[in-house]
């Protein structure tokens, strides 16, 4: 009995053991908001066919059709970059950031804080706020133009010193997945009805409807696609 007692011991410690361990954490915090960016992206430019239209013209000119977009191609792309920042800025996978704890007292927006009180930063709002914003609430890739200075009003990935570790490969992963997908693919939605861009529950903010389209390769990239 004391045996068998040990040895759940030993597995439950196994399992914990595993899911403290960073690779574990660097994991789930990347793959389930980077996927949710790139389906709420192709879902915005699937309603927004110029847009789409716009995003492929940049990717046949700067990556052109005899390889697969690749990291160094990305600072090229940086219309391929404004949508995939006014993505995050309207569906912002972690809307509410992770909870923070007040190291001391402060002031912030007029309130005081306690020390020790969990602060819950709303980006989802912010990025939505008429205040910071023209015409929040539309998918407007271009507002990103010149404007790289304004970067504090974005915040998907947090700020300051507790802000996203992985914001940096985040960027080049949803990067690279939209521009092959446009590069190789013609996109069209199911129907003539917009896809539905209603949100759901989860720990990421995930569509309340999965995406669904239709895609066909496209004539261009027949000969690099057949090679993979
Ligand atoms: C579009 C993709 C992603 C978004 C929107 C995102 C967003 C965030 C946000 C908002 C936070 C909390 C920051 C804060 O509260 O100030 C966070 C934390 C974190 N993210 Fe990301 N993230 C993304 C991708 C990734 C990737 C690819 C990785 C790893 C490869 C990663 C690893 C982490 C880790 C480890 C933390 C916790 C940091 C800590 O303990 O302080 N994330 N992320």
């Amino acid at each position: 009995m004391l045996r068998t007692k040990k040895k759940i011991d030993e597995i439950f410690q196994g399992v914990i053991d595993e899911n403290r361990s960073e690779d574990k954490k660097f994991l789930i915090a990347g793959t389930e908001t980077s996927a949710t960016a790139i389906e709420w992206a192709l879902s915005l430019l699937l309603n927004h066919p110029d847009i789409l239209k716009k995003a492929r013209a940049e990717i046949d000119a700067m990556v052109g059709k005899d390889h697969l977009a690749d990291e160094p191609d990305l600072s090229k792309l940086p219309y391929l970059q404004n949508i995939i920042n006014e993505t995050l800025r309207l569906f912002p996978p972690a809307p509410l950031l992770l909870p923070l704890e007040s190291s001391k007292d402060c002031t912030i927006g007029g309130f005081h804080i306690e020390r020790g009180t969990m602060l819950l930063v709303n980006a989802w709002a912010i990025h939505r706020d008429p205040n910071v914003w023209d015409d929040p609430t539309s998918f407007k890739p271009e507002r990103f133009e010149g404007r790289e200075n304004e970067a504090y009003k974005l915040l998907p990935f947090g700020i300051g010193r507790r802000s996203c570790p992985g914001a940096g490969f985040a960027n080049r992963v949803v990067g690279l997945a939209l521009a092959t997908l446009i590069q190789c693919f013609e996109w069209e939605r199911i129907g003539e009805e917009f896809v539905d861009m209603s949100e759901g529950q989860g720990i990421t903010v995930p569509k309340a409807k999965p995406l669904q389209a239709m895609c066909r390769a496209r004539e261009r990239m027949i000969n690099v696609l057949s090679e993979l």
